[in-house]
């Protein structure tokens, strides 16, 4: 989009051109929210991360639209005193480095606890002290259990949406003991949420924290042995993906009971894009952003994907195309899991106006097209190459 060209935010005032510090940029999200900015908006980019794959298409050639408006940083904010300069050269920053992909939480909790939560304190610190504004990515994990997975099974108040629906202002976040390691991802997130809202509360931070609810879509994660590790555990969409690619059977832990609500990318994006831009509306909240009517055991889904994945793919499902395995064998000890996730959107529907469009059905198709398209042929030439014994 030209530069020129005026844009009006919610409150019918002028958007004047921001430069933006994205901190992992090179991501599932971070490469959305890059394509979305450049593409529809006049802002400027500084994309941070050690990796840079996702958005290659952005940043190379030099011709496209939007040469000049994105400039990336390969960088670990670990380790790194560029970062402070960065964050003073921008009008926002956004935070969405981290590790995320449960398979660590139990496996490698110290990486996860110091990824979200120790890794991120110098990020806070330095918008807070260079009067900053701040987006920062936390999880709808936070939440951990719902109130009513305590109650018996057969209680009538299961059904009761005060004892399941997930609200920012209202609901507690409940986790497992100590040795469910898994919880150590939530645990992290929830400190930062509770430092930035402190910051908020004492020195006058500007912050908005995002609460994603199972963003899915192309380009997240990984398929292991074709562009990620063979053995490495990525998030749902991509082992199911994989299984269905290489025509194995999807595997569901503890029996796939667990239940999810999907939300696809470019709708989530669009949710970020109203924060960016309506900096009155979005300071000092707390947003879920998900889809519930997406809602779907964790089984519902195999069977949706084996559905879609036939019709993109036009090969015949497999006669069993599910397997049980129990979260011990498939994530090791520690693992616990969430049981229900719907997204209260009052917050969200008041001050920014948003609602979720794509159904399950939906974007289950276009990204079961593009992972087709992406990686079908990578798959059979692995697939088919003699095993060294
Ligand atoms: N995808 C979802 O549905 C979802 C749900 C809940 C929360 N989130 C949160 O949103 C954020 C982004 O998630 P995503 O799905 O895009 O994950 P992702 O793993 O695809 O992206 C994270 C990016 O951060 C980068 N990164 C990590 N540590 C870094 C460091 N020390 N220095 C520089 N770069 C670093 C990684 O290289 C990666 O490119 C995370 O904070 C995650 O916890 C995502
Ligand atoms: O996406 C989110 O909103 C958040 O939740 C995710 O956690 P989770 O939904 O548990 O992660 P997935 O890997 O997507 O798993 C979803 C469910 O599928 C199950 N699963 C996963 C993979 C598989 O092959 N089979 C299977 O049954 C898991 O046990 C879990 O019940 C991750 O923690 C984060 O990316 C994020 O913060």
């Amino acid at each position: 989009m030209a530069a020129s060209t005026v844009r009006i935010n919610l409150d019918g005032k002028p958007i004047n051109q921001l430069t933006i510090l994205m901190i992992g940029a090179g991501g599932f999200i971070g490469s959305h929210l890059c394509e979305k900015i450049l593409q529809e908006t006049p802002h400027k980019i500084l994309a941070l991360d050690v990796y840079s794959d996702k958005i290659k298409h952005l940043l190379e050639p030099d011709s496209l639209e939007w040469a000049g408006r994105i400039q990336f940083h390969r960088i670990n904010i670990k380790h790194d005193s560029r970062l402070e300069g960065l964050i003073k050269m921008s009008d926002l920053t956004i935070n969405l480095a981290a590790i995320c992909t449960p398979a660590d939480y139990n496996t490698r909790p110290l990486d996860t606890i110091y990824s979200n939560f120790i890794d991120a304190l110098p990020v806070v610190k330095y918008c807070s002290e260079n009067g900053k504004r701040l987006i920062h990515f936390s999880t709808c994990e936070v939440y951990g259990k719902t109130i009513g997975s305590f109650l018996p099974k057969d209680s009538p108040l299961r059904q009761d949406p005060a004892y399941y629906v997930l609200k920012e202002d209202a609901s507690p976040c409940i986790f497992g003991s100590i040795e469910k390691q898994r919880w150590s991802y939530a645990c992290a997130k929830q400190l930062i949420e509770r430092l930035i809202y402190a910051e908020g509360a004492e020195n006058g931070l500007e912050f908005t924290i995002v609460r994603p609810f199972n963003w899915i879509g192309p380009r997240m994660d990984f398929i292991p042995g074709i562009d990620g590790p063979s053995e490495g555990v990525p998030r749902v969409l991509a082992c199911f993906s994989n299984a269905l690619l290489r025509r194995e059977q999807l595997k569901l832990v503890d029996g796939g009971e667990s239940q999810r609500t999907f939300v696809y990318i470019k709708d989530a994006i669009e949710a970020v894009l109203l924060m960016i831009e309506n900096p009155d509306r979005a300071n000092g909240h707390i947003f879920n952003v998900g889809n519930p009517n997406n809602e779907v055991t964790v089984r519902q889904l195999a069977e949706m994907m084996t559905a879609v994945y036939a019709n993109v793919s036009g090969e015949p499902a497999l006669e069993e195309p599910t397997v049980d395995v129990s979260s011990k064998e498939f994530y090791g000890e520690g693992y616990d899991d969430s049981d229900k996730r719907i997204p209260d959107m009052t917050i969200i529907n008041k001050q920014l106006g948003w609602n979720p469009k794509t159904s399950l059905w939906d974007l289950l198709d276009s990204t079961l097209t593009y992972q087709h398209k992406t990686y079908a042929e990578a798959v059979k030439k692995v697939i088919s190459k003699p095993t060294t014994s």
